[in-house]
Order: C-alpha cells, then structure tokens, then sequence
C-alpha cells in the first residue's frame, strides 16, 4: 500500500491529515505510532475506504484504491473489527462465515468446512457454536481475527488490537499477526504502546497532529530526542540486560 500526499479533513473540522506520503511494505507488520489525535485511526479508515482522501492517491498493488469494486476491495483489505454488541446473539462460526461472503452472494449458505482453518488458526474450533455474548473480550478478539482471515485479504487493518487482551494473548496475537506477515500478509496496526510496537514491526510510521513525522524501521526510530518531540514528554532509551533497548517515558521533576 502507499501513499501520496495524501490529505484529509473531516467536515467542518480544522485539523485533519495533511500531506501523508510514503509506504506499508507488502508482507511486513507495519504499526503506526503517535499521541492522542494525531490521527493513526483516521488514517486506518483511509486505508479501508471507511473514508476517502479529499486529495491524493492511495494504492494498492498499483492500483487505486478507489477502483476496487466493494466485492474486490473485501477480498483485498480486512479490518480486525472491535467488539460490538450487534453481533452477540450470532454463534462464532455464524460470524467466521461472514467473512467468506466477498466470495458468495449475500444470501449464501457458506459451508462449515470452509472456516474450519480460520477456527483452528484462532484456537475457536471448540468454541465455534458459542455465541458471542458467552465469550471474554479476548476470545471476541479472536472472533474478529478470525473472520478477518477468512477474507483471504492482502493486507489485515487493526486499530488497537491488545485493548482486550491480557500480556499473555498480546503476546500470542503478536506473534500470529508476524506469522502472517511471513506468510505474505501485509499486517498495518495502531498500538498506543510504543514498546510493543518497536519489538514487534518491521516498520514504523510516527504521526503527530496529522503529520508523518517519521517513518522506517524500529531501528531508525529508537531516537530519544524525536519521541520526545512527538509525543511531547520527556524519554530516554536505556538498555535492559538480555532484553535491549526499552524506551522509558522520564517523570517529570519539579
Ligand atoms: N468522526 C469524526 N468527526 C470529526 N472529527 C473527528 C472524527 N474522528 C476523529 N476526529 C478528529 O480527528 C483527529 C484525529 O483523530 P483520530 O481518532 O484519527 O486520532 P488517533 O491518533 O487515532 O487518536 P487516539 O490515539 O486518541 O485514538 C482528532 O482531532 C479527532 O478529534
């Protein structure tokens, strides 16, 4: 996916994005970082078309984004939903098959062999006749995860994916979103924490009031002073034995 100056604003509003340019390597998990407001979900929304640029281009695999029919562009983009109660009297593989539908007819009958590998990938085959509203924020998660996947899409968008996870499935859902960034799967998240987001992407893009004020690798962007800067508080990088670079938030002193 990539960017040219890209600009947005929605209506009526001052702030907005302006001039966004630059890429989300193919097969590579790419977080996007930044302060409250800075417009890290905005920009996710441009990527799934839930908005449209007022200027510039987004495309995707050369193409325009805005060319894809509805049909087509479900079959290319999935976005990892957050909990909503619309869905809680829906069984697991009720909701899993929903997002077979970019391939059938609205109406079809999506057989169960077709989410069976969707089921297994997210640990829901046991759970796959619950209904939603019986499960943990967790398990919901993997729910959402699930149908996702079942879209078969190049690139997977999630906004804040941890928010309903203990540290352990953190860790097991980084660690399934960098599989299927090996598999080919171009993985674009936001997470607020910028420690998790340094150890698990490949690369990063650092927004601030609606700018891109950096982007590259962790590597590239484990600088204290640009942090700081973007994020508007004092940081220090210190070195954690066995662990490495930690990015520290420094108190304030009087
Ligand atoms: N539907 C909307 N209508 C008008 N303004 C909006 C809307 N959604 C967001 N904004 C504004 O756009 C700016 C960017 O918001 P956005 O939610 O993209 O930021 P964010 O970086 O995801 O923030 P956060 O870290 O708080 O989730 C903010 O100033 C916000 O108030």
């Amino acid at each position: 996916m990539e960017l040219q100056q890209v600009r947005f604003r929605y209506p009526g509003q001052a702030t907005g994005l302006a001039e966004l340019t630059g890429t989300f390597p193919p097969g590579k998990v790419t977080t996007i970082i930044g302060p409250n407001g800075a417009g890290k979900s905005t920009l996710l929304k441009l990527l799934s078309r839930q908005l449209q640029a007022d200027q510039g281009s987004i495309t995707l695999g050369n193409k325009a984004l805005t060319s894809y029919s509805a049909k087509q562009l479900a079959q290319q983009v999935a976005v990892v939903s957050q909990r909503h109660e619309l869905y809680d009297d829906m069984t697991v593989a009720a909701v899993v098959k929903m997002g077979r539908l970019p391939y059938h007819g609205l109406f079809a009958t999506v057989p169960d062999e077709e989410i069976a590998a969707y089921l297994e990938q997210t640990q829901l085959t046991d759970l796959a006749d619950e209904h939603l509203q019986n499960l943990s924020g967790g398990q919901q998660q993997r729910v959402w995860l699930a149908m996702a996947l079942a879209q078969e899409p190049r690139v997977l968008l999630l906004d804040e994916p941890t928010t309903y996870l203990d540290v352990h499935y953190q860790q097991v859902l980084m660690t399934q979103l960098r599989r299927l960034a090996q598999q080919g799967l171009t993985v674009i998240q936001v997470l607020h924490d910028i420690n998790q987001a340094f150890a698990v992407s490949d690369w990063l893009w650092l927004l601030r009031a609606g700018k891109l004020v950096a982007t590259g690798t962790p590597a590239q962007l484990r600088q204290a002073k640009l942090l700081a800067q973007a994020f508007a508080t004092p940081i220090e990088i210190v070195e954690v034995p066995r662990l490495g670079p930690y990015i520290v938030q420094v108190p304030a002193t009087d």
